[in-house]
């Protein structure tokens, strides 16, 4: 089974404008509320891809309980914790021109409810894959992602990381299967700019030194490339279509990845799914669907190349 961790699950509110003034009253010229959250959006993409997974994490309040519905009546299975107190983030998403975002910080996880989540994890497998996605609530100890590693090694199961800065690099010595920064996310880890191929695939090789497997670095319009362990190096271009709105990009592009490694064991072809799934989202208000995922799939996967 494949588990999804979202710690901080979110509605995003998708509003675009026609311009946007800073101190000024603003009108949107459309809005749309989706679910979020890193993990949330890896296992709905899981699901349009047939997928199975249970998605986990901590829920609160009136925008907890949306999401928990939105999230089921997708199909996907839930096991979230229900805070008792504080409501799950409303997440801003700003369109005019260029998109903006602004992300809360999360509800308060008291002790208890964190242990709870412990004892979820305890029942992983050998066989099971943990998807380890977003930003941790500011409550939670600043070890939480090493500690949350620490428990998928001890069990033998596969760990997929994709965050930034400390909560990624704190669970490179637990070796993830799969880390997946985007480009800005890798630069900012080094503090080296990451704006050629050659420069993204040395910086993945460090993440490799560090402990991290296989490497995925998502490039928004550019594609992607994947730096797998044995040194292999892939390179995807991206999908060709309209931008609605790129968040939930890169999630789906993790979902995609897992969907075709699971069905294929291939790095070629995971990379295409993972390519065409984020490309679709990001051509998609929300999480795309099967059909468009397809309709791009073909003419990514015949763009994928061994380059290394
Ligand atoms: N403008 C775009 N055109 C085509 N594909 C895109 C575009 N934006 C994102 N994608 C696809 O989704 C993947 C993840 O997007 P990216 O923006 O890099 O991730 P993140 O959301 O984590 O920042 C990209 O590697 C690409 O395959
Ligand atoms: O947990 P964070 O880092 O604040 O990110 C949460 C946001 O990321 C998203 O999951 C989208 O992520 P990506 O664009 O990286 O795929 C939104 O749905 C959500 O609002």
């Amino acid at each position: 089974m494949i588990y999804t961790v979202t710690l901080n699950p979110a509605v995003d509110y998708v509003v675009t404008l026609d311009t946007f003034t800073p101190g000024a009253v603003n009108r949107t010229k459309s809005e749309a509320v989706v679910f979020g959250g890193k993990g949330v959006n890896v296992s709905l993409m899981l699901k349009a891809l047939k997928t199975e997974s249970t998605a986990l994490g901590f829920i609160a309040g009136f925008t907890g309980e949306v999401i928990r519905a939105g999230v089921e009546a997708s199909g996907v299975r839930c096991d979230f914790i229900a805070l008792e107190s504080g409501i799950s983030r409303i997440n801003v998403k700003l369109h005019a021109g260029e998109e903006t975002e602004i992300n809360g910080s999360g509800p308060e996880i008291p002790p208890e409810k964190l242990e709870f989540f412990f004892a979820q994890l305890h029942a992983l497998k050998e066989t099971d894959t943990l998807v380890l996605s977003g930003s941790a609530p500011r409550s939670l100890p600043q070890d939480i992602y090493a500690r949350i590693a620490q428990c998928a090694a001890e069990k033998r199961a596969r760990l997929v990381v994709d965050a930034s800065g400390a909560l990624l690099t704190s669970t490179l010595p637990y070796h993830p299967f799969l880390v997946k920064p985007n480009r800005e996310e890798l630069s900012a880890l080094f503090g080296e700019p990451a704006d050629t191929d050659e420069a993204v695939l040395a910086l993945a090789g460090k993440l490799q030194a560090q402990g991290a497997q296989n490497v995925l670095v998502s490039m928004a319009g550019d594609g992607a490339l994947l730096r797998t362990a044995e040194g292999a190096v892939y390179r995807a271009p991206a999908a060709k279509g309209t931008v609605v709105n790129s968040v939930g990009a890169g999630d789906s592009m993790v979902g995609g990845f897992l969907a075709g490694y699971e069905k294929s064991g291939d790095f070629a072809e995971a990379l295409a799914l993972g390519t065409a799934a984020g490309g679709a989202t990001a051509f998609s208000v929300g999480i795309a669907g099967f059909q468009k995922i397809m309709a791009i799939h073909e003419s990514v996967r015949a763009g994928v190349q061994r380059i290394g």
